[in-house]
């Protein structure tokens, strides 16, 4: 996607202006019980406009221009608050644009049932449907790397301009369409059916089609049309009140004091607020599959982190070979280098580099007779078993140590030194073993990334606990937990454990957050309450999860929390600072609404507004206006600082809740002197 962080262009501006029209059809606002009730006090003082007596009454010809200017501040309340939604809409409508572009002119070469390729548009094919891509062409659906090796322009879906490689098997074999194959060729199965591409998910994701109200947001929605119901029956009561102390409301001021009275502001603001969260976290990368995500990110209060690639760089290189017992180093090379001859993770292929870099190597055709024992999470070993009956492996050293026991092999003394010595500087020990003997520890070494410690440390003051999960030993999981600083950590953990932990939090009570890529992670994906898939992850780990990094950076994990935190935040301020609002104009105008009639509400009139009108128009444009004045705070978020739950309330109570309270009061008396100096205040 054409990542525009800029403001908002002009073309947004145009087309949201245009759009708070078309939001005014009764069918749409409806919706949004709030804004409803401010359109139909629209409505009927438009009618007053032209028949001031309509309801009863005998009033003064001033009074249509009276009724007219409150029919406009209505007008454009409601307006105001269509605008707020229409804007916070329109970038991710820009988007969705472009990124139809992208879809529309995709050609596919589709293998066909002889083998040959014919040319087909891209929107006809299935799943299963292998497609043939050409450097310079663009892949034409989502699909997986059966066949090639080469480098993905990706930047159209994530705006990043440095290629990256895909290829056949493991967790880099994922394609998406739309994005543009560099080098080389692939052959691709389709993965998704027509209409069901991620780049279609993405469209209707950034554009809000999909969007619902969250169950945060249906919750303060019953909370605001309860409060405009009780405000409905105060203002409704009012009237019989006035009549008996012989003093008539009239239905436009009626209506006036009821609008201002209810929370406008936060019924304006309040999906604003939701999309602007939401594309906060598209711009940051991050493609969450629905509001409730990003929300529940704001709730989080365990993450749990894996420790390689996450808090620590990652890179895992071996940088030394430590034999053990009285194996020779020369011993200890060659097993581990043939043990990693068909190994192609990242681990593998650097013992592979370490030994030639020693003068150890051995070419992979003497062992086209071997069979390949892959790596997995769950064995944590990976190996080779001979032609000739010879079994190699390397592995996590509590995984061997118990192959080796198992087979009826002895442990060489000297081994947990040679492991603690790794592990205590960090570094993953990978004990190697050539049928029961244990010749010795391969060190890989692995850093923490630069500004780790201070991240916890945020993330600490937000009350969040950090979870450090890894398959690594326990010496060195201590070692890193303990630089990186988190609060807590688990070693020698499967994919299982992991699953079983993210349980036991939310057994608690606790929401739990979680970053991952392979198959393995899927269900843990699913079952955490936010789940942060890969980009590069398996497709497995992208439809369990319920937000996808599209830079497939794990870390991310902590900011996607941290604009959780802020929508919650943005959306509690806010409501805050309306219905204090609210409150307050309800002192400032009932005294000068009727000080003509109650002298001794006079003392009470501590504004000293110039009349009961000027009075009831001051607070109608005050609160139009608070609408648009607020927009920005609502699409940028409250300005968040990491500290405790308790701490930003109070905080918040403190700026928002007094601040609303003391606006109104300081705006309504500037509008009442402005009234007043043109003249219109004595209507
Ligand atoms: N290629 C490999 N061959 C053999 N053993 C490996 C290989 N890669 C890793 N291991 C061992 O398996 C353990 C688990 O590896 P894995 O990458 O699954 O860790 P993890 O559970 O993802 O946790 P983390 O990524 O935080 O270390 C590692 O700690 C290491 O001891
Ligand atoms: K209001
Ligand atoms: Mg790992």
């Amino acid at each position: 996607m054409a990542r525009n962080t800029k403001s908002v262009s002009r073309d947004i501006m145009k087309r949201a202006i245009w759009d708070s029209f078309v939001k005014m059809n009764p069918v749409i606002l409806a919706r949004n019980p709030v804004m409803f009730v401010v359109e139909i006090g629209f409505v009927i003082t438009l009618l007053l406009t032209f028949a001031p007596n309509l309801f009863g009454g005998h009033y003064p010809s001033t009074q249509r221009i009276y009724n007219l200017i409150v029919t406009i501040i209505l007008l454009l309340t409601v307006l105001f608050g269509n605008f707020a939604e229409a804007v916070a809409e329109g970038r991710g409508k820009a988007q969705a644009e472009s990124l139809r572009k992208t879809k529309t002119d995709l050609v596919a070469n589709r293998r066909m049932d002889n083998g040959g390729y014919e040319e087909v548009p891209a929107s006809t094919l299935h799943k299963g449907d292998i497609v043939r891509v050409e450097a310079l062409e663009m892949i034409p659906a989502d699909g997986e790397v059966l066949e090639g090796l080469g480098s993905v322009d990706e930047s159209a879906i994530t705006g990043e301009s440095a290629p990256v490689i895909r290829g056949a098997g493991g967790d880099f074999s994922s394609v998406t369409g739309g994005t543009k194959l560099l080098s080389d060729e692939l052959i691709i199965r389709i993965t998704v059916d027509p209409g069901e591409s991620f780049l279609d998910k993405m469209i209707s994701l950034v554009e809000g089609a999909s969007r619902q109200k969250t169950p945060n947001e249906l919750a303060l929605s019953v909370l605001l049309a309860g409060l405009t119901l009780i405000f409905l029956i105060v203002v409704v009561t009012l009237e019989p009140l006035a009549h008996y102390v012989h003093h008539t409301i009239d239905i436009a001021t009626l209506i006036a004091l009821l609008v201002c009275l209810i929370p406008t502001t936060i019924g304006a603001l309040l999906s604003a607020i939701g999309i602007a969260g939401m594309d906060r976290v598209i711009r940051f990368n991050v493609i969450a599959k629905s509001g409730k995500a990003v929300e529940a990110a704001g709730d989080v209060n365990t993450l749990i982190l894996d420790k390689t690639g996450t808090i620590t760089i990652g890179n895992r290189l071996a940088s030394e070979f430590l034999p053990a017992g009285d194996h020779t180093e020369k011993d200890l090379i060659e097993s581990a280098v043939i043990s990693s001859l068909f190994d192609e993770t990242p681990e593998g292929r650097s013992v592979v580099d370490l030994g030639k870099e020693k003068g150890v190597s051995f070419a992979r055709e003497r062992y086209t007779d071997a069979q390949n024992v892959e790596f997995s999470a769950d064995t944590r070993m990976s190996g080779l078993d001979l032609g000739d009956g010879t079994v190699v492996r390397k592995g996590a050293v509590d995984a061997i140590k118990k192959h080796v026991s198992e087979l009826g092999g002895t442990i060489p003394k000297d081994l947990d030194e040679k492991t603690e010595y790794v592990a205590k500087a960090g570094g993953t020990p990978l004990a190697v073993i050539k049928d029961r003997e244990i010749l010795g520890v391969i060190y890989l070494k692995d850093i923490v990334k630069p500004g780790m410690r201070e991240r916890f440390e945020e993330l600490r003051k937000m009350g969040i606990k950090t979870v450090m999960c890894t398959g690594d030993n326990p010496l060195t999981a201590a070692t890193i937990a303990k630089e990186a600083g988190v609060d807590d950590y688990i070693a020698e953990a499967k994919p299982e454990d992991k699953m079983r932990l993210i349980r036991t939090e939310q057994d608690q009570g606790k929401l739990v957050a979680m970053s991952g890529d392979g198959t393995n992670d899927a269900p843990a994906l699913a079952q955490a309450d936010v789940g942060l898939a890969m980009n590069t992850g398996t497709t497995a780990a992208k439809e369990a999860g319920n937000m996808i990094d599209l830079d497939s950076d794990p870390t991310k994990l902590i900011e996607v929390v941290s604009i959780g935190k802020q929508l919650l935040i943005t959306r509690g301020a806010i409501t805050t600072f309306s219905i204090a609002n609210d409150v307050a104009k309800y002192f400032a105008i009932i005294p000068a609404i009727f000080m003509v009639t109650i002298p001794a509400l006079k003392v009470l009139n501590v504004m000293h507004l110039t009349s009961p009108h000027s009075a009831i128009l001051s607070a109608l444009i005050f609160n139009a206006i608070i609408i648009p004045l607020l927009i920005p705070l609502a699409m940028r978020g409250v300005k968040y600082r990491p500290m405790s739950a308790t701490n930003m309330l109070v905080r918040n109570l403190l700026i928002y809740g007094m601040g609303g309270v003391i606006a109104p009061f300081v705006g309504i008396k500037i509008i009442d002197l402005l009234l007043t100096i043109f003249g219109v205040a004595n209507i």
